[in-house]
């Protein structure tokens, strides 16, 4: 096709004009829309016009400069030496011509390099004199970065004070902050339980976390540094002949340094590495999106210099996308063990870092929602290392019309219980936790352990084996277990099934405590499970409780409360539980009252009166006691007096009391009302 002048020139405005949105969207905000592939390829054919039309170049296109300019919210810190980029290449012909360029330019036959991971995070300068740390800051627009000096500070791996006998002077360190891949998943774990935004990769959440006006919310983010290079300094015994004594030296003042670096020949040794470390990636404790050269000895680098935004002695061999785009067909409903429904996205098949992703986990309703996924939209998707797919966002652009937004739906697909979010919960859950197929081998597990059911050798291996086999679908299909269906399991002696058998037997007789506890409510454990058993007395009695009764027993608050209601409101669960009674699963019940005399409903609003003397305590203390319970005293009876205590030598209250009608208490009654 033959481009004219103009239609060239409007090429480029566009892609500048994209480029441009997408360097703020990514360096300023920490927030980019589309995939680093996707900006590469669009960079790449930036540069490719310009190396067509020369003439066209201006100096202010992004091929000229580097990132972003800073955020005003930041002071200002301008850096001596300018902080550039990196040439990139992604294939190996582009590293071979590399290679040739630098020995051409040297007019040497062989190279040496120093060769290291590149580090996926965002680089920082730091500026030590006299050995203290006194300033940092962000790249910036290579000219001029944010000085996040405070945010830096609270990074455990960068010294504050370094030895002065080695740095006597001035001295910059380069280098990058990034977030561990361990710490990365464990900050979107919090902060999808607290229904927070979640960040699409580490290196998004390092630039984030360190990005903050509020220094304790970077402190609380855990952050690492490496460190790969030297800035101005004034020193003499900052090495003076390679890149790679550098790194050592750097190594020894105590900074991070990669143990991948290393130092090789010639363009052969260059790819070996690259291929080396690429393996390696996987199992690297932090991300990397590829490998750098730089030429090691530095009087070469300086006689070949800089281009416009980058050195010409280095290069950013990158790795293949672990991003892509592609169309979303579907959202999926999984249910987990635990009953969580999480939405999955459907997609058209992609390959993403050589994996074919089909599928991508959406976290949450809130997390679809903030991210407004729809069906036919397309999207960004990552995938690191052995982590599940997600989706990082939607290309809004390509938003096909009349798409609707995401609804969780409100009941289980797997069993069609009510799916309830309660308050403090990011997710959604199953509430058909006896019966939902989805829950079972969790439900089972947990109703057969030791402290709820307690049946001993039910342990994971057999219940998988049981529920694989469609022998159990839920507790109560324990109890009608034969010896046959157990002994025709894998590695069951018939001894052994047995002995199950009589340990599912043994645990009919058992507590309502742990009877309660086994049914495996959400938000129930041990204690709560003993204060309800306390309550209650039976279990009749909790199944047909109302909200406000359940907020009577101690510890029990609205979130725990409303996951009983929800349980019991599932007649599946109800079944289940029938079925237990009914094969002999018992235990003792009470009417509740013995269990709860004392407590606020006793005291608490009720009228006392004294009279006569107290053996064990003076009126003054069983005053307070009642008091501070609640309770009132006064000091004459009346139809409104609801308690006499009665002591040695009563006096006229008593008789009073006995012609009212009114309850009488010895000192022995207000002790156990009291306790
Ligand atoms: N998705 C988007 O919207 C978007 C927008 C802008 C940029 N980007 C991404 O950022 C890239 C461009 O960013 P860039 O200009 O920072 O270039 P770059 O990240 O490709 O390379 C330069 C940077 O590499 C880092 N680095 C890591 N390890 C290093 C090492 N051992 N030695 C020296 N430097 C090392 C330094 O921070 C340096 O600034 C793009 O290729 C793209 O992947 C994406
Ligand atoms: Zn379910």
């Amino acid at each position: 096709m033959n481009y004219t002048i103009e239609t060239v020139q409007q090429q480029l405005e566009m892609l500048r004009q994209q480029i441009e949105q997408h360097n703020y969207q990514y360096y300023v905000l920490d927030d980019p829309t589309v995939s680093d592939a996707e900006y590469d390829q669009l960079f790449s054919r930036l540069q490719q016009i310009e190396r067509d039309y020369p003439e066209l170049v201006t100096p202010d296109s992004p091929t000229r400069r580097v990132g972003a300019a800073p955020l005003k919210v930041f002071s200002q810190v301008t850096h001596d030496t300018p902080m550039l980029s990196l040439n990139n290449a992604f294939e190996e012909v582009a590293v071979k011509a590399f290679d040739r360029r630098i020995r051409e330019g040297l007019a040497v036959d062989q190279v040496e390099y120093a060769v290291e991971p590149k580090f996926d995070g965002l680089a920082v300068s730091l500026r030590y004199e006299k050995g203290m740390f006194k300033t940092g800051a962000t790249r910036g627009d290579g000219y001029t970065g944010e000085d996040i000096t405070l945010n830096l500070r609270t990074i455990k791996a960068i010294p504050l004070a370094l030895p002065v006998s080695k740095v006597p002077g001035l001295l910059e360190v380069r280098g990058e902050v990034l977030m561990l891949k361990a710490d990365f998943i464990r900050l979107n774990q919090q902060h999808l339980e607290k229904g927070e935004k979640i960040f699409a990769n580490p290196r998004n959440a390092a630039a984030g976390s360190l990005r903050q006006l509020d220094s304790a919310i970077t402190a609380a983010r855990r952050l690492m540094f490496f460190a790969y290079g030297i800035g101005p300094n004034e020193d003499t015994r900052v090495p003076q002949s390679t890149h790679s004594d550098i790194v050592q030296f750097l190594g020894s003042l105590h900074f991070p340094v990669a143990r991948e670096c290393a130092v090789v020949t010639g363009c052969d040794a260059l790819l070996a590495y690259y291929r080396k470390i690429a393996a390696q990636r996987e199992y690297l404790s932090y991300d990397i999106d590829g490998v750098v050269y730089k030429v090691n000895s530095l009087s070469q680098q300086s006689k070949l210099g800089f281009v416009a935004r980058a050195p010409r002695f280095a290069l950013a061999h990158k790795f293949p996308a672990q991003e892509a785009t592609t169309r979303l067909l579907g959202i999926d409903i999984q249910v987990g063990r635990t009953g969580a429904l999480t939405p999955v996205a459907r997609l058209e098949p992609v390959i993403v870092g050589g994996v074919t992703v089909t599928n991508a986990t959406l976290h949450n309703a809130d997390e679809v929602k903030r991210k407004d996924v729809r069906i036919g939209d397309t999207v960004i998707v990552r995938r690191a290392g052995d982590v599940i797919p997600e989706i990082v966002s939607v290309v809004p652009a390509q938003r096909p019309e009349n798409t609707q937004a995401f609804v969780m739906p409100q009941h289980c697909p797997v069993c069609g219980a009510k799916a309830v979010r309660l308050e403090s919960e990011a997710v959604s859950r199953c509430t058909g936790g006896l019966f939902c197929p989805a829950q079972r081998k969790q439900a089972i597990l947990h109703f057969a352990s030791r402290r709820a059911m307690d049946i001993e050798g039910l342990g994971e291996k057999l219940v998988n084996q049981l529920v694989d086999k469609a022998v159990v679908r839920n507790p109560a299909d324990l109890y009608q277990l034969g010896i046959l269906a157990l002994a025709n399991l894998e590695r069951m002696a018939e001894k052994s099934a047995g002995n199950i058998l009589a340990a599912i037997e043994k645990s009919k007789q058992t507590t309502l405590t742990r009877f309660i506890y086994a049914l495996g409510i959400r938000n129930v454990g041990e204690a709560t499970a003993k204060d309800l058993a306390r309550y209650f007395g039976s279990l009749s009695r909790l199944i047909d409780t109302d909200m406000e009764t359940l907020l009577q027993v101690p510890d029990v608050g609205p979130v725990v409360a409303q996951s009983i209601l929800n349980f019991f409101a599932e007649a599946h669960n109800r079944e289940v539980i029938e079925r237990l009674r009914a094969s002999g699963v018992c235990w003792e019940e009470n009417d509740g009252s013995i269990n709860n005399p004392p407590g606020d409903n006793v005291i608490s609003g009720k009228t006392f009166v004294l009279t006569g003397a107290l053996l064990n305590m003076t009126r003054e203390e069983a005053k307070e006691k009642i008091e501070t319970q609640g309770g009132k005293v006064t000091g004459s009876v009346s139809k409104k007096t609801d308690y006499v205590v009665v002591g040695e030598d009563p006096g006229g209250k008593y008789e009073k009391a006995v012609n009212l009608g009114i309850t009488l208490l010895d000192e022995a009654d207000l002790r156990k009302l009291l306790q």
